[in-house]
């Protein structure tokens, strides 16, 4: 071969039709258009290993599952395992009487006979016969010019009619006819029409049946190939339209696509194709298919779903499709598989989290105000409608940031942290994260919130623990009555609590004009713990008679700035059902974290308890 400076200059462009009418870019998609399975065919002939019999089947009745009504079953000429499988799933009953199953055979007459015999008691067949229509195919493979490459395709389809006929009567089986172009997006669009109608002359011209009288079962289809992807998607769109607007008597025929992938564009094809008038799309699940695989159906289908059409096909349970597949093809999903992958409802970085996380929290007060449609930043669809759970939404490495770590938060443990001490506990992730080198695990992150926290059982508890507490009122000036004084400026409170510090008991007390303020006045006079509060926030957990209070509380040193908030605190969290309870418990763990190693004032108010805990 020469050797060309440039060798892309070895590759010739595709010549788009001139086709100035084209109606197909001003619409839209309106309905899901018929499906039509090949997995078991056009997929199984393009693996190294084909599929079982038992992993046919186990498809098979997996794509009846996902509700397709029409599946391309086998090339029963192919060998004896392809033939014995047709006869397999009529004879053991499998397929559902509103279920089409569909054979393929090239135009040659001993395997059109042979294809005919696999079909022997079937309710339901559409017989599918191709032959290559392109120039190159005419030249290379078939050595025969355009008129012979008709009577190729003409005779055979009087052979299928026959036959048709025959096992019809013999047998009562409803068939139909699917004739393929193949090669048909680099065939002449003109010559195309010209075989097909010469295909659909042959066809309806059998003797005495109305098969093809425009009933929709009965039409024939035209199934239009881009047996190799060679053009942009808009080019293949102006030929189906072409092809839908000059083929005659286009009420008696379905138009049907089968595109493959080699450009990496067949679903966008069979997009355009459909608003280009096409009926029906050949495809299979996930994609697999000779060479990059055909259209992936599932993608097709989930499309249409986000635009608000049914699509008709059930992938609820994506996992179990997934499952399928990879176990019948021993083909791995791509984990950035269009709605299947496992990480395509996945977000790790940090302003894709933070917008996600703010999203669902938009959603629910829309959800609540009875709004149901789903609008929510980078996730097109709800995972949750393909079977996934919120889990895998936002995961977090070192690209991650305190929205999608409070998102997990949120989630695992129902904690909704105030915004800056989302900051600090980003912090203590981010440090993790960047120590370990990899993802981090909920776990990873509810355990490192329960540690740096004290929260969540006694591995995790602090230097100091609470283990009861008893408030009690008093008036300041002694004038008032404690009704007057219930939520008044005189109102004291004086806080008693029994605490474990470094394993031994205490007993605390305080006075303040509320708990929390009480609790620091017996933290600093007890323990020497001099804090002050500079935020505070609370919320409830769950709901009826299992509700819970959380408490946050940032403390800071009382000579501090309470203003300067880009002078770090100390945050804590507290957890109780009793709101009195949560914020005591928010002060200690903040206390906790406040206190270092550092030495506690000495054992004023130790009891009994001391000597037991030192003995144990
Ligand atoms: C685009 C597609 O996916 S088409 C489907 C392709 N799938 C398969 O091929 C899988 C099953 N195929 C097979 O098992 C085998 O090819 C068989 C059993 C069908 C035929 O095997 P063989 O008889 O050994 O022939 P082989 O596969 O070499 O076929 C080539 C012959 O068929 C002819 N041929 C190829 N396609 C067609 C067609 N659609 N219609 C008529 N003849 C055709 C070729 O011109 C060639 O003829 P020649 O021998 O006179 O040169
Ligand atoms: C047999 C035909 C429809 C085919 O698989 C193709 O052209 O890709
Ligand atoms: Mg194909």
């Amino acid at each position: 071969m020469p050797m060309l400076a440039d060798p892309s200059q070895r590759y010739r462009p595709f010549k788009p039709l001139p086709f100035t009418d084209r109606t197909w870019p001003n619409k839209q998609h309106q309905k899901a258009p018929i499906w039509l399975s090949t997995d078991l065919r056009d997929g199984n002939q393009s693996l190294a290993n084909p599929m079982t019999n038992s992993q046919k089947l186990r498809f098979f009745s997996h794509l009846i599952k996902l509700g397709f009504k029409e599946i391309e079953v086998s090339y029963p000429a192919a060998s004896e395992s392809d033939f014995n499988f047709v006869q397999d799933l009529i004879n053991n009953g499998d397929i559902p009487d509103d279920v089409w199953i569909q054979v393929l055979t090239p135009a040659r007459s001993d395997l059109i006979r042979k294809t005919f015999e696999s079909l022997k008691g079937a309710k339901n067949a559409i017989v599918h016969m191709y032959n290559a229509t392109s120039c190159l195919f005419r030249e290379v493979v078939f050595n025969a010019d355009q008129e012979e490459t008709i009577r190729l395709a003409t005779t055979h389809t009087q052979l299928v009619r026959e036959l048709a006929e025959e096992y019809s009567s013999k047998y009562g089986t409803n068939f139909r006819f699917e004739y393929s172009p193949e090669t048909f997006s680099q065939t002449e669009p003109a010559y195309a029409v010209q075989v097909c109608e010469a295909v659909k002359k042959a066809w309806l011209s059998g003797s005495g049946s109305t098969w093809g009288d425009g009933r929709k079962e009965e039409r024939i289809i035209f199934n239009l190939p881009a047996t190799v992807e060679v053009s942009t998607p808009n080019c293949f769109a102006d030929q189906v339209e072409y092809f839908s607007t000059h083929i005659s008597e286009r009420e008696k025929v379905i138009i049907s696509l089968h595109t493959h992938n080699d450009r990496g564009c067949a679903v966008a094809a069979s997009e355009l194709g459909i608003l280009a008038g096409a009926d029906r799309i050949e495809g299979t699940v996930l994609g697999n298919g000779e060479r990059t695989g055909n259209v992936d159906l599932v993608t097709l289908a989930l499309n249409l779903y986000s635009q608000g059409i049914p699509p008709h096909l059930d992938f609820s349970d994506m996992f179990s499709v997934i499952d399928t597949v990879t176990e019948c093809t021993g083909l791995p999903v791509h984990p950035r598989h269009p709605y299947a992958g496992e990480l395509v409802f996945t977000a790790f970085s940090g302003s894709h989290q933070d917008a996600i996380k703010k999203g669902f929290e938009a959603l629910q007060k829309r959800q609540a105000a009875g709004d149901v449609h789903w609008e929510l930043p980078y996730l097109p669809i709800d995972p949750a409608d393909v079977g996934c759970t919120y889990e895998a939404v936002i995961r977090v490495n070192s690209q991650s940031g305190k929205g999608g770590i409070a998102y997990i938060v949120k989630q695992a443990q129902s904690l909704d942290l105030p915004r800056r001490m989302q900051i600090a506990f980003y912090k203590v992730v981010q440090s993790i994260s960047e120590a370990t080198g990899r993802e981090l695990s909920v776990q990873d992150i509810t355990d490192a919130l329960r540690r740096e926290y004290h929260v969540g059982g006694a591995q995790f508890d602090g230097r100091i623990v609470l283990r009861s507490y008893n408030l009690t009122d008093s008036i300041t000036d002694g004038t008032a009555t404690p009704a007057d004084t219930e939520s008044g400026p005189d109102r004291q409170r004086t806080l008693t609590a029994k605490l474990l510090v470094d394993g031994v008991v205490r007993h605390i007390s305080g006075t303040g004009n509320g708990p929390l303020s009480a609790f620091l006045n017996a933290l600093k006079f007890g323990l020497g713990i001099d804090l002050a509060i500079r935020e505070y926030s609370e919320h409830a957990i769950g709901g009826g008679s299992d509700v819970k209070a959380a408490s946050y509380v940032e403390v800071i040193p009382p000579n501090a700035d309470s203003k300067d908030k880009t002078q770090g605190g100390f945050w804590g969290i507290g957890v109780d059902p009793d709101i009195t309870g949560s914020g005591l418990r928010a002060v200690l763990s903040a206390a906790n974290n406040s206190i270092g190693k550092s030495e506690l004032k000495g054992a004023a108010f130790e009891d009994d308890e001391k000597k037991l805990n030192r003995m144990q």
